[in-house]
């Protein structure tokens, strides 16, 4: 039994999703990457939350990853029943990481009900925005949002999370949290890494940079609409879960099965929808609310609500009507702001197939290999700790106070 400290309780939250409760008290392996965002997470952590953590009574052990993969190895060969919780200081690329080495066990059935959660100290935090987002509190930002975190962590709820299975053409399937992109986002995202340095603004930056050379991409983009099935049901915290038969893969004896998608050197499932456009500047399919800290992509989304919030952007669009949804999507009102050349639709599986011989493709905000890709929900797979849904109200202004005196102090 992997998650020994977790309770057998279980209940229905308010925003309907699946909750339990580790037990006290509780011993974390805290991941963190001191290169993440402006590279001050290990500051972060000795200034706002080896106390909180200290007096909250979580046991927690600090593993300072040293290179890329690094996080990605040790779950892998780690010893899972030492732990309640794998904690991730650093941006969604160590998560990214931890969930694949998860996968990548040959006990990943055990191995991906670890409990995860996540203090931000990267550029993009979108899980982390996107849980704060969950709970209906005002947006906050950087380390304030970091230490919203840490105060929601010690409470140490476990709630569930969808994952995307990736399927590109030759490389092992991959499991993504967060979003899959091409196109205009995914361009953004890997052009203003060299921004870093300043925060979550690199977007912006890489926004602006890339609106003055507004590119078009051909491709061929398909999906099976939400509403052609019935809403797939979660795991539940005892059931187990589907082994892969229905789609073969590079990994596949590992990871649950893909049984709505076939391999991609074949045609389309006749009910799949095909797009008939076939010049696009954005494709942005997200699983999770938020594209970065200030980025609302996809406002209607849950945790686990079973879809992949599929947008995507005709060719023909000028420059400010883009950047006019761009600064939209900061609250989450590009969808209201009836561009003709913007779609939104809820999807379980996708498969996109670029024409244009060149261009980025990114899943959770890192590269993959550019070409044909599909990718389907599953829903609830993973639990995270959010932690906010139980809070009282006594409980949640507590904690706004002792956010504004830790930033403060
Ligand atoms: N010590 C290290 N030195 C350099 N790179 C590292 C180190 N540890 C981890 N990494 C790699 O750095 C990459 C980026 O990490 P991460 O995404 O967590 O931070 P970020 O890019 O600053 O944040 P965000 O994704 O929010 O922009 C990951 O692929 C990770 O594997």
């Amino acid at each position: 039994m992997v998650c020994c400290g977790e309770l057998t309780l279980s209940f229905l939250s308010s925003a309907g999703a699946s909750m339990s409760v580790l037990s006290r008290p509780s011993r974390m392996m805290l991941l963190m990457n001191p290169q993440s965002g402006k590279g001050q997470a290990l500051t972060l952590y000795n200034n706002h939350i080896q106390r909180m953590l200290n007096e909250a009574g979580v046991t927690h052990t600090l593993v300072i990853t040293e290179r890329q993969n690094h996080a990605r190895e040790l779950v892998k060969e780690a010893d899972l029943s030492q732990w309640d919780a794998l904690v991730i200081m650093s941006g969604d690329g160590l998560l990214f990481e931890v969930i694949n080495g998860l996968l990548e066990r040959p006990d990943w059935e055990e191995a991906i009900r670890t409990p995860l959660g996540i203090l931000p100290s990267g550029s993009g935090n979108a899980l982390a925005a996107s849980i704060h987002h969950y709970s209906g509190a005002s947006p906050v930002f950087s380390e304030e949002l970091l230490v919203s975190c840490g105060f929601l962590l010690c409470q140490r709820l476990v709630a569930r999370m969808d994952l995307v299975s990736i399927h590109v053409a030759s490389s092992p399937r991959l499991f993504s949290f967060l979003s899959l992109a091409w196109g205009f986002v995914a361009d953004v995202d890997i052009e203003s890494e060299k921004y870093r340095q300043v925060g979550a603004a690199r977007f912006t930056i890489g926004t602006l940079v890339r609106l003055a050379s507004l590119h078009i991409y051909k491709g061929k983009l398909a999906y099976l609409p939400a509403s052609s099935l019935a809403p797939a049901s979660r795991p539940s915290k005892d059931s187990p879960l589907q082994r892969t038969e229905s789609m073969p893969s590079r990994s596949a004896t590992k990871g649950p099965s893909d049984s709505l998608l076939l391999p991609l050197d074949q045609p389309l499932p006749s009910d799949w929808v095909v797009v008939q456009e076939e010049d696009f500047v954005l494709m942005l399919a997200m699983y999770q609310s938020h594209l970065a800290e200030d980025l609302l992509a996809a406002p209607g989304a849950t945790s686990d609500d079973g879809f992949i919030h599929l947008i995507y952007v005709r060719a023909g669009i000028s420059r400010t009507a883009l950047l006019k949804l761009f600064l939209a999507m900061e609250k989450g009102a590009h969808l209201t702001t009836n561009c003709q050349h913007l779609v939104h639709t809820k999807v379980r599986a996708l498969r996109l197939e670029p024409h244009s011989p060149k261009g980025i493709i990114t899943v959770d905000g890192e590269v993959v290999e550019y070409g044909p890709v599909q990718a389907e929900v599953h829903r609830g797979l993973v639990g995270f700790m959010p932690s906010w849904l139980l809070c009282s109200m006594l409980e949640t202004v507590c904690v706004c106070v002792c956010v504004c005196v830790c930033v403060c102090v």
